[in-house]
């Protein structure tokens, strides 16, 4: 038996994409066994597996990790590095280059300086790029490091003890309860009302009820679906309900979906963030299709060097692509997480850290995320309004007996039962119970019955139902109550009374519970949701969650900040205004389940729009309602805690959650907060919008300058004799204004700028580049108008048309290098009134470095024409006249472009 288990090891060494057809089988063949047949198969045993046996098993099988598809080898990254536009047109550029210089080239002649200088340009902007990404990806994965989920197994040994997913090994027992993630393929050999949603490997958000028995196997037409198959549970799906016991049969890259899911889930849909990103690449690569043409025909035509026109015009692609976007995105976003990790904020998705910036919708469940988690039970009541401690008895037998999720709630209960016994009132602890009561069967707690029942049977085999929930739907089972040991119909106005009272503690902040019982119910093994009726109601729970101290605080500067916050919680309407009141959140109208229900999505995202509190809601309910107000165009964020919080969650457009969450939510949040502060969330926040504003300022100042590069050239390709600049050249420009660039995340944001969320704005993007890219055109054309008529026919020696060959040689290198440091210049100076509303340099200065390396690139582009470099490329170096005529260009484009941007601002309000 062993040996096909070897077998099956040996044969699987694949990375499974999609399940093989052995693995297929082999899952199938576990399926199908009895339980010891399974443990003798894996050579296993029910009380877990030895240290030694561990080993064995991890060498045999191999670890349980899936391959991460986000981060490649070093050596393919280093690769990619190379592999973008810049660099496969410089490489073009040089092969014409090697081909002109040299082989075609007269022997005395041959010269390889242009296709050497633009080796450096390549190996410079690759290594460059490299550096920034390995950087950024390493914070991003010591930041992912820090938050582990970790699974209950049973090991010979120290027993049940919680060791993280990746340590998993085939044979190990795994217990599985709600909320947790189901760490490998397992074979479920015992398992309690177990329902788990596997979603992330089918798509089917109804949750599936898995069960122990080898009989239910392959259900339905579509049984060829291993996921269908009833006694196995898949790694990546969540539980939900219930729990379990599972043999791991399978492991790493040989589970059934392995490495197509990562264990984070379905594939995210886009985010805001996102769709700006993207909206922004298609505003420039139109440009770029409509410039580019227009630039080859006419410089073509009137040079009729096709050859250079074309590789001058492709050079105008790239200049006009920010092709070190995605690099200074993920520059900004990993100095974000940097930042944020500080504030205790870990970040598990950069991109997360725009959407947190963007978000002007805040939903938050309530309970343990606005309140304090620390419940406490304030009073256990009878039908009448009256202390009674059978109540509480009634409640520690729910909750102690109860296997499945075991809330704040139930400890509350149980240490409060236990304080009474101490005091003779209640039971007297746990031993007591356990001795004179058994449990024989329950119905764990879900999110659309909102309650828990448990049967306990004693020695004399009397058994009795006890159930404990939501208020309204307990009393929705009773047909009696019970009041000083007798027990009466429940009569409208009963039920009403009973309502209200609960109402009235619910305005008190006080959560509410019913608790109710049914002597001699279904036996054990087939109690069913049908079975909870017919009961008589002994009373109400009433437990204290208060708010945290941060939250009202949190909510006002969130508030101050753009942000609403809107509540939403399975919590009963009177609770949650209550602890609304608490926080200073103005309650604007409540929606509960059913009336969310009722509403198609329209309705509801209008709706919703308008509400505040929402009450009463299942997961799926919660995320509908984020989903509609994304479809109104918010840009959502959703914090919570719980298993009922995943789904809205992964709805939104950035998760939120708390290092304490169950797994389920850790897992589909893209931010974790470690403090429960929620002031850090502002921070956060905060941190999100200087990081956005900081790449929209790279991306408007450069868009705007490479539009307005393009103008120039156009005017320049029609009405000189020759080009402006050669492709080498403004390739070189492109580079050196690159470099300047990188120290854009380090840079210092004014208040004012993150005032309001912030997201990507294609409209606002395009009318800073129509507004300001023409700007540096006018001083352009004045520069290309003073080159032409004075300071090249000053140098050359003669208008143009009176030059030969080699004076007019001169003339070109002369206005080429005159452009090219004009043009550096102002391209540099423009990230000074770009990134700021106030007046640069006086009211607001940029971070250091972005000064100096600007500074250095102004200095390198001035100094160069006049060096031997220079000279290979083509320039001359300029007189100093150039240098008075250019201080005044200069000053006067500065003097315009403040102009341009207060009209701008005049119009839009905000620079970014
Ligand atoms: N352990 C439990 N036993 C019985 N009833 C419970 C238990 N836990 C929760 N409930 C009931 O189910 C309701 C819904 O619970 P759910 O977990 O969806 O939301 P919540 O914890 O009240 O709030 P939030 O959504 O803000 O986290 C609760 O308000 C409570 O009435």
């Amino acid at each position: 038996m062993m040996r096909r288990a070897i077998n099956h090891a040996a044969g699987n060494g694949h990375a499974a994409g999609n399940a093989t057809a052995s693995q297929r089988e082999w899952l199938l063949h576990m399926a199908q066994l009895p339980v010891p047949r399974v443990y003798d198969e894996l050579n296993a045993h029910a009380g877990g597996l030895a240290p030694h046996e561990v080993e064995v098993s991890r060498e045999l099988w191999g670890p349980n990790v899936v391959a991460h598809a986000d981060r490649k080898p070093r050596p393919i990254r280093l690769l990619l590095a190379f592999s973008d536009p810049l660099t496969y047109i410089l490489v073009l550029i040089a092969a014409v280059s090697v081909l002109t210089d040299w082989i075609f080239a007269s022997a005395d002649s041959r010269d390889l300086t242009t296709p050497a200088i633009i080796g450096v340009m390549v190996l410079v902007s690759g290594v460059m790029r490299f550096v920034q990404e390995e950087r950024s990806g390493d914070a991003a994965e010591s930041l992912a490091e820090m938050i582990e989920t970790t699974c209950c197994v049973l090991r010979e040994g120290p027993g049940r003890t919680d060791i993280p997913l990746d340590e998993v090994v085939v044979g190990d027992v795994v217990n599985l309860s709600s909320g947790d993630i189901v760490p490998a393929d397992l074979r479920i050999v015992h398992a309690r009302d177990l329902f788990v949603s596997q979603s992330s490997l089918t798509g089917e958000p109804e949750p599936v009820e898995k069960v122990a028995d080898a009989g239910l196997v392959g259900t339905g037409p579509g049984a060829d679906a291993a996921s269908d198959v009833r006694n196995l549970a898949f790694m990546g799906s969540t539980v939900i309900s219930g729990t379990a016991r599972g043999v791991v049969v399978a492991t790493g890259a040989r589970t059934l979906f392995g490495e197509a899911t990562s264990l984070l889930g379905t594939a995210r849909r886009q985010t805001a963030a996102d769709e700006g990103v993207s909206r922004t690449s298609v505003l420039l690569v139109r440009l770029m299709m409509a410039m580019v043409p227009v630039v080859l025909l006419v410089s073509g035509m009137t040079k009729g060097d096709w050859l250079s026109s074309l590789l001058f015009s492709l050079s105008v692609a790239v200049g006009l692509t920010p092709e070190m976007l995605p690099m200074l995105v993920s520059g900004c976003l990993g100095k974000g997480a940097l930042d944020l990790s500080r504030a205790h904020v870990i970040v598990k998705r950069l991109g997360a850290i725009q959407d947190l910036g963007a978000i002007d919708i805040l939903c938050t469940d309530k309970t343990g995320t606005l309140t304090q988690d620390s419940v406490v039970l304030e009073r256990h009541l009878d039908v009448d309004g009256n202390e009674d401690v059978s109540v509480l008895n009634w409640a520690f037998m729910n909750s102690f007996f109860g296997t499945g999720m075991r809330n704040l709630i139930d400890s509350a209960i149980i240490r409060r039962a236990i304080e009474e016994g101490a005091r003779g009132g209640g039971p007297t602890g746990a031993d007591e119970i356990a001795t004179s009561w058994q449990l024989v069967d329950e119905l764990p707690f879900d999110f659309e019955r909102r309650r828990v029942s448990v049967v306990v049977g004693d020695e004399r085999g009397n058994t009795v139902m006890v159930t404990k929930g939501a208020m309204e739907e307990v009393l929705a089972l009773c047909s009696q109550y019970e009041l000083s040991g007798e027990r009466h119909a429940i009569t409208p106005d009963v039920g009403r009374a009973v309502m209200e009272r609960a109402a009235a503690l619910g305005d008190e902040g006080m959560r509410v519970l019913g608790v109710a019982v049914r002597e001699e119910p279904a036996g054990a093994g087939t109690l069913a949701a049908d079975d909870e009726c017919d009961m008589t109601l002994i009373g109400y729970l009433a437990f204290l969650d208060p708010p945290k101290a941060s939250a009202a605080e949190a909510v006002r500067a969130l508030a101050q900040n753009g942000v609403t916050t809107k509540v939403l919680t399975g919590d009963s309407a009177r609770v949650t205004t209550y602890v609304c009141g608490k926080m200073g959140l103005p309650v604007d109208g409540v929606l509960t389940g059913a009336e969310v229900d009722a509403m198609d999505d329209a309705e509801l995202a209008e709706r919703a729009q308008r509400t505040s509190v929402f009450a009463k809601l299942s997961p799926t309910q919660k995320a509908r309602v984020v989903q509609g107000l994304r479809s109104l165009g918010h840009a959502v964020g959703y914090m919570g805690d719980g298993v009922n919080d995943a789904a809205a969650m992964r709805a939104s457009d950035c998760g939120i959650s708390v290092d304490s969450a169950v797994d389920v939510a850790r897992e589909a949040a893209d931010i974790i907060l470690l403090e429960k502060d929620l002031m850090v969330l502002e921070r956060g926040i905060m941190c999100g919008r200087r990081t956005y504003a900081n790449m929209a300022k790279y991306v408007k100042m450069t868009v705007s300058s490479n539009f307005g590069n393009v103008i120039s050239v156009l005017v320049a390709a029609t009405f000189l004799p020759f080009l402006p600049m050669t492709a080498v050249q403004l390739l070189l420009l492109n580079l050196i204004y690159d470099l300047t660039c990188t120290a854009i995340p380090w840079d210092n944001v004014d208040d004012e700028l993150v005032l309001s969320p912030r997201r990507w704005d294609g409209t606002s993007m395009r009318a800073f580049m129509l507004r300001m890219g023409p700007v540096s055109s006018v001083f352009d054309v004045i520069t290309f108008a003073a080159l032409f008529a004075w300071i090249c026919p000053a140098v050359a020696g003669g208008a143009w048309g009176s030059l030969d060959a080699s004076g007019r040689a001169l003339f070109v290198s002369t206005f080429q290098a005159g452009w090219f440091v004009e043009s550096m210049w102002t391209q540099t100076l423009v990230v000074h009134l770009v990134r700021t509303a106030r007046v640069p340099f006086v009211q607001s200065h940029a971070a250091w470095s972005i000064t100096l390396l600007g500074a250095s690139g102004i200095v390198l582009a001035t100094l160069l024409p006049a060096t031997a470099v220079g000279g290979a490329l083509g320039f001359a170096p300029m007189p100093t006249a150039y240098f008075v005529f250019l201080a005044c260009v200069v000053a006067g484009y500065v003097a315009s472009a403040l102009f341009a941007r207060r009209a701008y601002l005049l119009r839009h309000h905000s620079l970014l």
